[in-house]
């Protein structure tokens, strides 16, 4: 029955999945710190952007590293938050699990600072 009830559209269903959502960014903003420093990042980058005229392709691969690190943060978080929620011992696995997240992120935020030096230092040069 309840599986039944699950493939039924349902605006009240579907709201309340925006409002878990939006609840879960505003978390994310209020207790991490790396999170308002992507988003500190986010806005003087995109402000860089308009003052150098980026060009489309150049803002979509702006758009896509600044989301792509709220994303990931924001995986890195949830991840956390379960392994705590697991163990508040030390355990190897649980290292290793929030480790490899926070690894994922610096692989990310590597990307981005190369692209952001490659579409970005030319102008500042020219
Ligand atoms: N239960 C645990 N067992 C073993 N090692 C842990 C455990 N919890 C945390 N650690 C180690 O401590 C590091 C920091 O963990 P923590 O949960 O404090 O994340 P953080 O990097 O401080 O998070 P934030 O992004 O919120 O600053 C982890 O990357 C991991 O190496």
């Amino acid at each position: 029955m309840a599986s039944k009830d699950k493939g039924v559209f349902s605006l009240h269903r579907l709201a309340q999945a925006f409002k878990c959502a939006f609840q879960g960014i505003a978390h994310v903003y209020l207790h991490e710190k790396n999170f308002r420093f992507h988003t500190a990042a986010a806005i003087v980058v995109t402000g860089c952007g308009f003052i150098f005229q980026i060009s489309k392709v150049e803002w979509m691969f702006v758009l896509f590293c600044i989301f792509g690190m709220f994303v990931l943060e924001m995986i890195n978080s949830a991840l956390e938050r379960t392994v705590d929620l697991i163990t508040d011992e030390y355990r190897k696995l649980a290292k290793q699990a929030k480790d490899l997240a926070a690894g994922a992120v610096l692989m990310f935020a590597i990307l981005t600072v190369l692209i952001g030096l490659i579409i970005f230092l030319p102008k500042i040069f020219d």
